[in-house]
């Protein structure tokens, strides 16, 4: 069975000589799962993200070897004028499109100002937190619900919560019928998803599954939830990307998306001076998805500013 590769997004050459420590990139890609075994025919994407945080400059002249394309600089200026080509709620805003969170919203006039700033809200209040790092930034959860919104998804799982930023933002894109499996090891963390999801009004679109995401994913497939959900995000525990994967690969139907985050891993995985043992992992499972034909795949950049 052979799967179509997509290859797009951007390019970071010698990425290990910019000033690594202050690069960090994440990485998704798409992959087409063509063929289970046990889950008979099927058609999957998997997306990856990328992440390069607080970039001073990356420079690279055009390129052959680019199809003699220029590898843009990313500075914070840049990536400044991105953010705020970012649709994150503001009051009398209508972020999300035409469908999901703002009609929901407008038919309720007392919901609507404060639920459509719940993003913000929840972005500012983790700032404040410990590991604020970790979540994805506003144009990562732009594209997460746009990608939810194009495939028409209901079902989704994430594995990684944190504090709920990127579930917030699928969450209120679904359809009032919708569900989002949220899977997440740290109670503490959930607490504050919790709370912002009750905010934003989507509590009852949010499963939330405390626990070690494996075993959540697991007991999922024991259910009989086998190719029932439509889209999954990825952002966890790093050595057990390939794990969640296969899960997951059970759990989303033929034609379904799969984002996972961090694959880039701050530029780490590019550069051959860097072995430790998450590198490591995230190097195997890129690899891995390359050669794996189950799934078609696409590798994107995207840029994220630490605060
Ligand atoms: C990068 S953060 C997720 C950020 C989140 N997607 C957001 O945008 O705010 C990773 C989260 O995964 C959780 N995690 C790590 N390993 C896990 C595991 N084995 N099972 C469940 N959750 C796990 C951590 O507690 C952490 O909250």
């Amino acid at each position: 069975m052979t799967g179509s590769v997509i290859h797009g997004g951007w390019v970071f050459p010698q990425l290990s000589s910019f000033v690594p420590g202050r690069l960090c990139t994440r990485y998704a890609a798409i992959a087409t799962a063509n063929a289970r075994r046990s889950f008979g025919r099927r058609k999957s994407y998997l997306f990856t993200t990328n992440c390069v945080n607080n970039v001073a400059a990356v420079t690279v002249a055009s390129d052959h070897n680019y199809g003699n394309k220029q590898v843009i600089s990313i500075t914070p200026r840049v990536y400044d004028y991105l953010l705020s080509n970012v649709r994150e709620p503001s009051v009398g805003s209508s972020w999300f499109f035409p469908t999901g969170l703002y009609d929901t919203l407008n038919t309720s006039k007392e919901r609507d100002s404060s639920a459509l700033q719940v993003l913000r809200e929840l972005r500012e209040e983790t700032a404040t937190m410990h590991g604020s790092q970790m979540q994805v930034s506003p144009d990562q959860a732009q594209l997460l619900a746009m990608l939810v919104q194009i495939l028409g998804a209901k079902r989704c799982i994430e594995v990684g919560v944190y504090t709920g930023y990127s579930s917030l933002a699928v969450a209120l894109v679904l359809p009032d019928s919708g569900i989002l499996v949220a899977c997440e090891r740290d109670k503490n963390s959930l607490e504050v998803a919790k709370k912002y999801y009750d905010r934003a009004g989507v509590s009852h679109k949010v499963d939330v599954r405390h626990g070690l995401a494996a075993d959540t994913l697991n007991s999922m497939i024991e259910n009989g939830e086998g190719c029932s959900y439509d889209f999954a995000f990825v952002d966890a525990e790093k050595r057990m990307y390939q794990d969640y994967f296969e899960l997951l690969l059970k759990l989303v139907r033929a034609g379904g998306l799969i984002v996972i985050d961090n694959v880039l891993w701050h530029g780490k995985v590019a550069d051959p001076l860097v072995n430790d043992k998450k590198t490591e992992s995230i190097r195997s499972f890129n690899r891995a998805l390359m050669e794996d034909e189950r799934v078609s795949i696409s590798m994107v950049c995207l840029l994220a500013k630490r605060t």
